[in-house]
């Protein structure tokens, strides 16, 4: 599988933490010969020799069908490609990687988060980079990498702005027990990734700060209108919204301790500084979150709660000053 006719062979996988491990696997469980390029030689070649990641997914094996490398000529043969490293290292990484890339692989964006300071989506630095007329699309969905690492069921939507290749991606991707649904709506699907981890800051931060229960459905419900009125102004649609990578991943982001914006959140809440809360562990939503905001403010979009997550995690409002100003909103109509 994954042979196309010239040659063009397998799948690579540029970024070697837990998603792109896990990614690598799940295209290994699907038939793939895998290249999982990493930028350290040392981490290549003992993931190689104990056919692990203990940094990143400790206690999960490497696909017998991946092979982890810093050689970036192996990326030169790959049919497809998933670029798998954090959202504000996205544009170097493409554009130091892309030269060697074969123009016609597809490119599948694994990231979820908006680059700081151009306040771009991750399409939209990879058209700069790459320029607009190579195959890109988007990954995103209810998905945490030990889930998929492991082999158990999960569900993830692929989005292609050419609808024909989205679905022939996820044909291609998806395996045993990992399903990958498809659109055409990469706005919308790029949206919900990286908008359910700011908000998914806030779930944590209601948890660490006791506010109990109620609160935090009634945050996690308010915040999902937000991410709405956001997909609305800026091209998403609302029906993927309400899909995998919108609603299905921010109720998972949004109510476990395993997500690492969550805990986060949850170090806040119990009195962290934005500069420890992360304890060592990439947490996107904090990158995201001004760019979020300043995105919202452009296009006059009411987002209290993501301006809330800003504010705290840029150290300008406490917890308890965010949660009161939450609070005191004038009272409106639900649907506004
Ligand atoms: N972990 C998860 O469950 C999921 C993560 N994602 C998304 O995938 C993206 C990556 O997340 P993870 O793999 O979980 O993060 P991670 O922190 O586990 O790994 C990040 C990897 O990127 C590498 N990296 C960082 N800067 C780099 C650079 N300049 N050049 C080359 N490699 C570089 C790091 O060395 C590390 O191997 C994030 O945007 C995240 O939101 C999406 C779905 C699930
Ligand atoms: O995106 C994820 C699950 O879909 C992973 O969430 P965290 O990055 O918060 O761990």
């Amino acid at each position: 599988m994954g042979q196309a006719s010239d040659g063009a062979r397998g799948v690579a996988v540029i970024g070697g933490g837990a998603w792109g491990t896990a990614l690598a696997n799940a295209a290994a469980a699907a038939g793939h010969p895998v290249t999982l390029w990493l930028r350290d030689a040392e981490t290549a070649a003992r993931m190689q020799e104990s056919r692990a990641n203990a940094r990143y997914l400790p206690g999960i094996g490497l696909h017998e069908g991946v092979r982890a490398t810093t050689e970036t000529g192996a990326l030169a043969g790959a049919a497809t490609v998933l670029l798998v490293v954090p959202a504000q290292t996205l544009r170097g990484v493409l554009g130091t990687l892309a030269p060697v890339l074969r123009p016609d692989a597809p490119i599948v964006l694994c990231a979820k988060g908006i680059e700081r300071g151009s306040d771009s989506f991750m399409s939209v630095v990879a058209a700069e980079v790459i320029g607009p007329e190579r195959p890109v699309a988007v990954l995103s969905g209810p998905s945490f990498a030990v889930d998929v690492a492991r082999g158990l069921p999960t569900a993830v939507t692929l989005a292609c702005a050419d609808g024909r290749e989205a679905a022939r991606l996820s044909g291609l991707l998806s395996g045993p027990a990992f399903r990958l649904y498809h659109t055409d709506d990469v706005r919308g699907v790029e949206i919900g990734g990286a908008g359910k981890n700011v908000l998914a800051i806030a779930s944590g931060i209601v948890a660490g700060r006791g506010l109990g229960e109620s609160a935090r459905a009634a945050l996690i419900a308010r915040a999902f209108a937000e991410l709405m009125r956001f997909a609305r102004a800026y091209g998403g649609r609302a029906e993927t919204l309400m899909g995998l990578s919108g609603l299905g991943d921010l109720v998972l982001t949004a109510s476990s301790s395993q997500s690492r914006n969550f805990a986060f959140g949850e170090r806040l809440g119990k009195g962290a500084t934005p500069e420890d809360a992360a304890g060592g562990k990439l947490a996107e939503g904090a990158f995201t979150a001004a760019a979020l905001v300043g995105l919202a403010r452009a296009r006059a979009v009411e987002m209290p709660v993501a301006e809330a997550v800003a504010a705290v995690v840029a150290g300008e409002l406490t917890v308890d000053a965010a949660t009161s100003r939450l609070l005191s909103r004038p009272l409106k109509g639900e649907v506004e």
